[in-house]
C-alpha cells in the first residue's frame, strides 16, 4: 500500500457519526476490483454502499446497451450525475473506471477520501471474462490501453494506493480498514 501525506482530519471522538466523514471514494481502471471491495469495506465499517455503474443500470439501463443506443458522451453525463448523487458525507462509493474523465466528478473528488484501486494485466485479463464493459469487449489490449491513458489522473487524485492482482481481497479489505482507523476516516 502506498499513501500520500496524512489528512488533517482529528481522530474520530465518542459520539461522532460516520455521516459527518468525507464519503470515501474507490476509483481505479476496470476490474480492478473498487465494487467488491467498496462493498465489504462498507459492511464493515457500518456504512452506505454506492456504485455508480449500478446507479446508472437502475435508471438508463445496461451499460452495453446504453453504449450502442447513445454513445459513451451520453454515459460519461448519466454517470456524472450518479457521481454528484452517490458521493455524500459517510458513504462508500465505487465509482465506475472512467467517471474521472468528468472534470465535475474530480472537484467532488477533492473532497472525498479517494482509494485508488489497481491491478495488473495479467490478474486483469483473468477477471475481464464475464463482458458487460463494453470498452474493453475486445480484450486486454484495449484494458491496457485505457489503463495507461488514465493513470496519471488516477495518480493524482489518490489518497491511498492498494493493488488487488496478488492479493486476498480479505487482507486488501484489512488494509485499507487499518489506513483508515489510523486517519481518522
Ligand atoms: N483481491 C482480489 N483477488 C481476486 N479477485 C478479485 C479481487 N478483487 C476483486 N476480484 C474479482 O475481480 C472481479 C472484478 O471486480 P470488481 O467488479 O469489483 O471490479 P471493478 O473495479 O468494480 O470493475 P468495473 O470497473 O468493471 O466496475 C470480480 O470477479 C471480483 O470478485
Ligand atoms: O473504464 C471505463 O470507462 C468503464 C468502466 C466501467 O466501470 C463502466 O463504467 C463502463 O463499462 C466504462
Ligand atoms: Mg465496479
Amino acid at each position: 500500500m502506498t499513501g500520500g501525506a496524512a489528512p488533517t482530519g482529528e481522530a474520530p471522538r465518542p459520539g461522532d457519526e460516520a455521516s459527518d466523514r468525507p464519503p470515501i471514494a474507490l476509483i481505479g481502471p476496470m476490474a480492478a476490483g473498487k465494487t467488491s471491495l467498496g462493498r465489504k469495506l462498507a459492511s464493515r465499517i457500518g456504512r452506505t454502499f454506492a456504485d455508480t455503474d449500478r446507479l446508472v443500470v437502475l435508471e438508463h439501463g445496461p451499460i452495453p446497451e446504453i453504449f450502442a443506443a447513445h454513445g459513451e458522451a451520453v454515459f460519461r453525463r448519466w454517470e456524472a450525475e450518479a457521481v454528484r448523487r452517490a458521493l455524500v458525507p459517510g458513504t462508500v462509493v465505487a465509482l465506475g473506471g472512467g467517471a474521472v474523465l468528468d472534470e465535475g466528478s474530480r472537484e467532488l473528488l477533492g473532497a472525498a477520501t479517494v482509494v485508488l484501486v489497481t491491478v495488473d494485466e495479467h490478474a486483469a485479463e483473468r477477471r475481464l471474462g464475464g463482458g458487460g464493459r463494453p470498452l474493453v469487449a475486445d480484450g486486454i489490449d484495449a484494458w491496457r490501453r485505457i489503463a495507461a491513458e488514465r493513470e496519471p489522473l488516477y495518480r493524482s487524485l489518490a489518497d491511498v494506493t492498494l493493488d488487488t492482482s496478488r492479493t486476498p481481497m480479505a487482507r486488501v479489505l484489512d488494509e485499507l480498514q487499518a489506513w483508515l482507523a489510523e486517519r481518522g476516516l
